[in-house]
């Protein structure tokens, strides 16, 4: 038990939250202090009149995500099914196919073969690491996939919908890590049986509302921003805009682009500082087109589909079996995102609902609702769905991803090893995070 340990976590997303909780459930007097005036992170959901459920940030858990499973039943919520009723499609260089040309599924295969090789723990010290870290993975792509098409396909399908980013911009061995700590492509790509299979009834939000609900009274402070950390010899203090909280330890629960944009006192080491500058957050839009009715059903479509060209890489069947309406969500990454952000709302509105109307018909022109979400845009999140070591990074500076400094811990779903990018890992980051602080001398 840690009965009188003082401990500080920052940030109540649910890496911050599942801490809090392992933290004050081992004895320790935990505070919690969140920027944003609510908690859940890069989670928020919004509801349609007719009680629609739609999920602006994460929205998915599937199989082996048991954590998330735990925590939806032990605070008394429950899943639901992702809508999935027909096939997906391809829409792959200007045809539509059931499925993409075996010679991408190959590509997959190896990807997975070379992902079995790493220890997710250390990738960095797999013997072909320091080739795959200065390797991008657009490049191995263009000299693997056999043609450009099946290179441009998998670039989106992989860097933009894993990763929110480029497949220029991302090494192949920070792939391969995140493949590894999911278990593979099958896991990460699919719906029933994959990481899309369920949603939260009540969206993500409400299950970390249940968990703040379940600390102390007077444990999370809302709207406090942490400014700086400072440490020394006899404790550890963050300091908000209206006062400081001492700890005794202190677990920074933030992605680490902005853990990077707290001042410590004194400075982090120069890795570890350096990991905060070479761990920039994905770029996506979520976009949700709202109809009175799922009328691509009856017409043969699932909404499922991925493409191997923009605006959208991956669109999805998104109502709610309680509600008549449907719904379509569509992503959009890195380059095409940005491209999106630069034009008027009309020509945007415009550009996507003629893509939407390219997976569904026509029909798709009309919505009811066209909702878009920029995480890129939130004070406190700055993109999604995580962040991504830069190419060449890991090497140098992967170790320094957990590695605790004097009284500060690290957590947050890019430091977990299992499912990291996902709620699933930010649980188990903050958990371990926890275990850390626990067994600290
Ligand atoms: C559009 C989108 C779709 C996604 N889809 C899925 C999905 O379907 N399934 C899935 O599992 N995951 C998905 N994800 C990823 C998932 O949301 C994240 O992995 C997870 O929420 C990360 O949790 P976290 O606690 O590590 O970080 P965050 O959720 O980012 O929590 C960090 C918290 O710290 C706060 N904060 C920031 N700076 C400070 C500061 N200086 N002081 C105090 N507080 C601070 C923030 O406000 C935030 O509440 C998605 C994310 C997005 C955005």
């Amino acid at each position: 038990m840690a009965d009188g340990l003082r401990v500080v976590v920052v940030g109540a997303g649910f890496s911050g939250l599942a801490a809090a909780l392992a933290l004050t459930r081992a004895g320790a007097q935990v505070r919690l202090l969140e920027a944003r005036d609510r908690v859940g992170g890069r989670v928020l959901t919004r509801w349609l009149p007719d009680v629609t459920q739609l999920d602006l940030g994460a929205q998915w858990i599937g199989p082996t995500q048991d954590r998330m499973y735990a925590l939806v039943a032990e605070h008394g919520l429950a899943t639901f099914a992702s809508a999935a009723i027909g096939a997906p499609t391809v829409l792959w260089a200007g045809e539509r196919r059931a499925e993409p040309p075996a010679r991408a599924t190959r590509v997959l295969g190896l990807l997975d073969e070379y992902a079995a090789r790493l220890d997710p723990t250390a990738p960095w010290q797999a013997p072909e690491a320091a080739h795959w870290d200065r390797t991008l993975l657009g490049g191995w792509l263009r000299a693997t996939a056999g043609d450009d098409d099946t290179a441009d396909y998998l670039g989106r399908l992989l860097a933009g919908g894993l990763l929110a980013t480029g497949a220029d911009e991302v090494s192949l061995l920070h792939l391969l890590f995140y493949l590894r700590s999911a278990g593979g492509t099958g896991p990460l790509l699919g719906m029933a049986g994959g990481a899309q299979q369920d949603r939260i009834v009540g969206g993500p939000p409400a299950l970390a509302e249940r968990m703040a609900a379940a600390l102390p009274p007077g444990a999370l402070t809302l709207a406090a921003p942490v400014r700086a950390v400072e440490q020394n010899v006899d404790g550890v203090t963050a300091w908000t805009d209206t006062g400081r909280v001492n700890g005794d330890a202190l677990v920074v629960a933030l992605a680490p682009a902005l853990a990077g944009r707290i001042r410590y006192a004194p400075p982090l080491p120069p890795l570890r500082d350096g990991l905060t500058q070479r761990m920039p957050m994905g770029s996506a839009l979520k976009i949700h087109a709202v109809y009175a009715e799922p009328f691509w059903r009856a017409d043969g479509f699932s909404g499922v589909s991925t493409s191997s060209a923009g605006p959208l890489t991956e669109t999805v069947d998104n109502s709610t079996p309680t509600s008549p309406l449907g719904v379509l969500t569509g992503f959009s990454y890195a380059s095409d995102a940005a491209a999106l952000r630069e034009m008027s709302p009309e020509r945007r509105r415009r550009c996507l609902l003629d893509a939407f109307a390219t997976v569904v018909g026509p029909q798709a022109g009309d919505p009811v609702d066209l909702i878009e979400y920029d995480w890129s845009a939130e004070e406190w999140t700055r993109g999604c769905f995580s962040g991504a070591l830069t190419p060449g990074a890991w090497g140098a500076y992967g170790p320094h991803l957990r590695t605790p400094v004097g009284r500060v811990y690290w957590a947050g779903t890019e430091t977990a090893t299992r499912w990291t990018g996902y709620l699933e890992g930010a649980v188990r980051a903050g958990e371990r995070a926890a275990a850390e602080v626990l067994a600290r001398p």
